[in-house]
This record gives structure tokens, C-alpha cells and sequence, in this order.
């Protein structure tokens, strides 16, 4: 049976008190709130919150640490960069890959997330890989092609024992931030899509074990509906992981 995950991406947001207070909040909430529920949560929050926010998240017991990216080497003279031993070191266990921010801000290719897919389960943490389309290439009718190149030129390298450990985030570009979420349909057609090319690359069990997140405006009223789709198992949420309320509703959509 695949898990089902709810991820909150903090990204470029808050600051350190602030970030501590919502944890906090969040964690309150889930401990109350959320006990029986099948759904493993992970908040990734900017680098310099890492550590504490994780001492908080093992006080309060059910949320696991992520971070937003790391470097592909494992030290090292990269000033500014933060190797994957280093996240694993302070208690991280997830790592966003290939994020479409980092792709288009930070041009991120297929090349270089290979090697930092390979950096992040050298060291023992788990990818959560995105992928996604912008509306021209929608429009286009290339949204398919499109992701099944990202998922061959980016992903399906790994062995099978390496991509066993990977989450899949679907987030189509135009839903990103714009208020604008995939309909359920629109959704679960895309996430299909991923497990077949998941069951060819690899094999039907591989495909059947996969969490596939959903990202893209993804929030406390749509989270039920986009969550009860036979192939979406969760969410990847922007914006409303930023409120407490917010995101712990979306964690109980299950
Ligand atoms: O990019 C996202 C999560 O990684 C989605 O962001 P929003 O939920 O703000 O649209």
C-alpha cells in the first residue's frame, strides 16, 4: 500500500519567529485534530529554520522535516550551497527536487537534477521529484510528452531500489501560486499518466507504490475532492502551508 502525504513548501517565506510560531500552531493542531488519519506530513521550510523546526516536529511527534533543494556534491568550496549530508545531519528526511521555481529561476536541467536526485538518497533522505507543464504547453496539447520526457530524462535513471524511495509531485505551472487549481479530472488524468510511465520504466508494482502529490493552488476546499482521485495521493501546498488552519484542514481532507 502507498502512503498517502500531505507536504507544506514554505518556500522564500516567513521569518525565523514567524516560521517557528506556525510550526508550532500546526503542531498543536495535528496532535488534537489529526490522530487516526493514513497521512504522513512533512513541512519544508527555508534553510536556516531547519534545525529548529525539527526539534519541534520530534517534540510533537508526527511530522517529518524536508528541505526545498540541495547542492549534487557532498562538500566542499560551493559558497552558498548546502550538500545533502549536511540536511540529513540536522534531521531532514525528504528534499524537494526540480522544483519548477528552481527550474526556471535557477535553471535547473534534467543533468544537474540526476545528479542531485543521486546526492539526496546517497545520503539517506527522500526525493519528492516535480514535475509540470506550463499553460503554452498545455494549450499545445504537449502536457504528455512534456512530462514523460521530464520523468525519463530526470527520474527513471535511478535503479529500482533507488526509486523506491521517491514521491512524485505533479504541478502544473499554470495552477502554481495563481489560484488556479487543476480540476480533479484534469488531475487525476495527469497522474495516471505518471503511473504508467512508472509501471513501463520500472513495473506494475513499482507504479502502484508511488506517492503522487498534487501541486498547484491546492487549498482547504479543494483538497477533499483533488484527494479522493484513485491517483492522487496527497498534496505538495504552497500558500496554504503558510497558514495554520489552512494546512491542517488540507491534512485532514483524507
Ligand atoms: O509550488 C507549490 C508547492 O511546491 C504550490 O504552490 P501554491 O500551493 O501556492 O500554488
Amino acid at each position: 500500500m502507498r502512503k498517502n502525504l500531505v507536504a507544506g513548501n514554505w518556500k522564500m517565506n516567513l521569518t525565523y519567529q514567524d516560521g517557528l510560531a506556525l510550526v508550532s500552531e500546526i503542531t498543536h493542531m495535528v496532535a488534537d485534530e489529526v490522530s487516526g488519519a493514513n497521512v504522513e506530513v512533512v513541512i519544508c521550510p527555508p534553510f536556516p529554520l531547519l534545525h529548529s523546526v525539527g526539534r519541534l516536529l520530534t517534540e510533537g511527534g508526527r511530522i517529518h522535516l524536508g528541505a526545498q533543494n540541495c547542492h549534487q556534491q557532498d562538500s566542499g568550496a560551493f559558497t552558498g550551497e548546502v550538500s545533502a549530508r549536511l540536511l540529513q545531519s540536522v534531521g531532514v528526511e525528504y528534499v524537494i527536487l526540480g522544483h519548477s521555481e528552481r527550474r526556471q529561476y535557477f535553471h535547473e536541467d534534467d543533468a544537474l537534477l540526476s545528479q542531485k536526485l543521486k546526492a539526496v538518497l546517497a545520503a539517506g533522505l527522500k526525493p519528492i521529484f516535480c514535475v509540470g507543464e506550463t499553460l503554452e504547453t498545455r494549450e499545445a496539447g504537449e502536457t504528455f510528452s512534456h512530462l514523460g520526457k521530464q520523468l525519463k530524462d530526470g527520474l527513471f535513471h535511478l535503479s529500482n531500489e533507488e526509486f523506491d524511495q521517491v514521491t512524485i509531485a505533479y504541478e502544473p505551472i499554470w495552477a502554481i501560486g495563481t489560484g488556479k487549481t487543476a480540476t480533479s479530472a484534469q488531475a487525476q488524468e495527469v497522474h495516471a499518466f505518471i503511473r504508467e510511465q512508472i509501471a513501463r520504466a520500472y513495473d506494475a508494482e513499482a507504479a502502484q507504490n508511488t506517492t503522487i502529490l498534487y501541486g498547484g493552488s491546492a487549498n482547504a476546499q479543494n483538497a477533499r475532492e483533488l484527494f479522493s482521485q484513485p491517483d492522487v495521493d496527497g498534496g505538495l501546498i504552497g500558500g496554504a502551508a503558510l497558514k495554520s488552519r489552512d494546512f491542517t484542514e488540507i491534512i485532514k481532507s483524507f
